[in-house]
């Protein structure tokens, strides 16, 4: 499986290397990244992308911002730099949780490790780097088992954006299902949604697909009703970047309109999401930021005028589908359903061990039962 080898983040201890993802797919490019600025712009323009490898890249690039911190420093002097570095970070964007997750648990590492010098925080720090990737892989893997169950051998589904290995360590997740599906010698078959205005979905997910062997159809957005409505997609799996705890999640600009037209077409629509994705401190999607992007990505987006240039121009990166769209969230841990506000409570209660992921053909699949 092509996309299985590729690393979108890496540290090799010194560099932080960043396919770039808007090179994608003419040129297979890698950033080499030593500055924490550098870090910070990557991710702003995109060109590292997808709410879990936001976070890998960002508790790396809080590592490079603390690296030349003076060995004589005192601990509140290091973690005085160290939250400036972090705060600088949270600004590049706003509305993936997975940034200020993975940033919050490189802190609690720092707290957790007060006492030891300051040569062996860096230490520490970068370790935690490593671990919040190495658990990402695992994470997804587990995301793929459990979403595995509400596939079957045959079946095709509609995807939105990129949630698939490159926005993650490996595997992703709304495209995890479909590489453990094959894995499992299933034939699942993919129609993946451009995803205007920067085409994620044609020039990422499309590209990943096929580099992986998996029967990929491209459509535009707006051909989603027409797929649906010939009865083509069995299942729509997208990714997301926060849930809130009510179970609304912001995703990508047209996973909304997409979770309509599912239910009008009576086609169950899932999430795919790690529990870093999930915000109980976010009552509900009303609640989440919603970045605005640049006009120029939907005027000039293909390199050539496409718009008047003094034309007005909304550009939101994401949108909110409210929880009552949702069959189904698919996590590490499990799949909840509704009501959510109570599903995702006890799924964070829960402990992982509990919830083995199993596949099979069965729509009930490995489902937690919510009161
Ligand atoms: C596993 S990635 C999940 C989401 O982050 C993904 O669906 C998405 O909307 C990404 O948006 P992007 O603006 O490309 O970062």
């Amino acid at each position: 499986m092509g996309t299985e080898q590729i690393q979108s983040v890496s540290f090799d201890g010194k560099t932080l290397h960043i396919l770039d993802q808007t090179k994608l797919p003419a040129l297979k490019q890698f950033l080499q990244i030593t500055t924490i600025e550098h870090c910070w712009q990557a991710i702003k323009e995109l060109k590292v992308r997808g709410a879990p490898a936001i976070g890998i890249a960002a508790a790396y690039g809080l590592f490079l911002g603390v690296r030349d911190v003076c060995s004589s420093a005192t601990f509140d002097e290091f973690d005085h730099v160290f939250q400036e570095k972090s705060d600088y970070l949270a600004s590049s964007r706003p509305t993936a949780v997975n940034l200020f997750w993975a940033l919050k648990r490189m802190r609690a590492r720092l707290m957790a490790e007060k006492g030891h010098s300051i040569e062996d925080l860096k230490a520490k720090l970068l370790q935690e780097a490593h671990a919040i990737k190495a658990e990402d892989e695992e994470v997804c893997r587990s995301i793929g088992l459990h979403g595995l169950s509400l596939l079957h051998d045959g079946m095709t589904i509609l995807t939105h954006c990129n949630a698939g290995g490159i926005a993650t360590a490996k595997y992703g997740t709304a495209l995890a299902p479909v590489y453990l599906a094959k894995e499992h010698g299933w034939n699942v078959k993919v129609f993946a949604d451009e995803t205007r205005p920067l085409l994620q979905g044609s020039r990422l997910t499309a590209w990943e697909l096929q580099e992986a062997g998996i029967d990929v159809t491209l459509i535009t957005d707006s051909m989603a009703a027409f797929v649906m409505a010939k009865g083509w997609v069995q299942a729509v799996i997208v990714g997301c970047d926060r849930v809130a705890a009510n179970g609304d999640v912001a995703n990508k600009i047209g996973t909304y309109g997409l979770a309509l037209l599912a239910k009008a077409h009576q086609i169950p629509f899932y999430v795919a999401a790690p529990m870093s994705t999930i915000d109980m401190e976010t009552a509900s999607g009303a609640h989440i930021p919603i970045e605005e992007r640049d006009a120029r990505e939907i005027i000039n987006g293909f390199g050539v005028p496409t718009a008047p240039a003094d034309v007005k121009v909304f550009n939101p990166a994401f949108d909110v589908t409210p929880n009552e769209l949702i069959t189904a969230i698919i996590t590490e841990k499990g799949i909840v359903r509704q009501p959510y506000q109570e599903s995702l409570i006890e799924l964070f209660k829960e402990k992982s061990e509990n919830s083995m992921p199993q596949y099979g053909n069965s729509e009930e699949g490995n489902q937690h039962v919510t009161a």
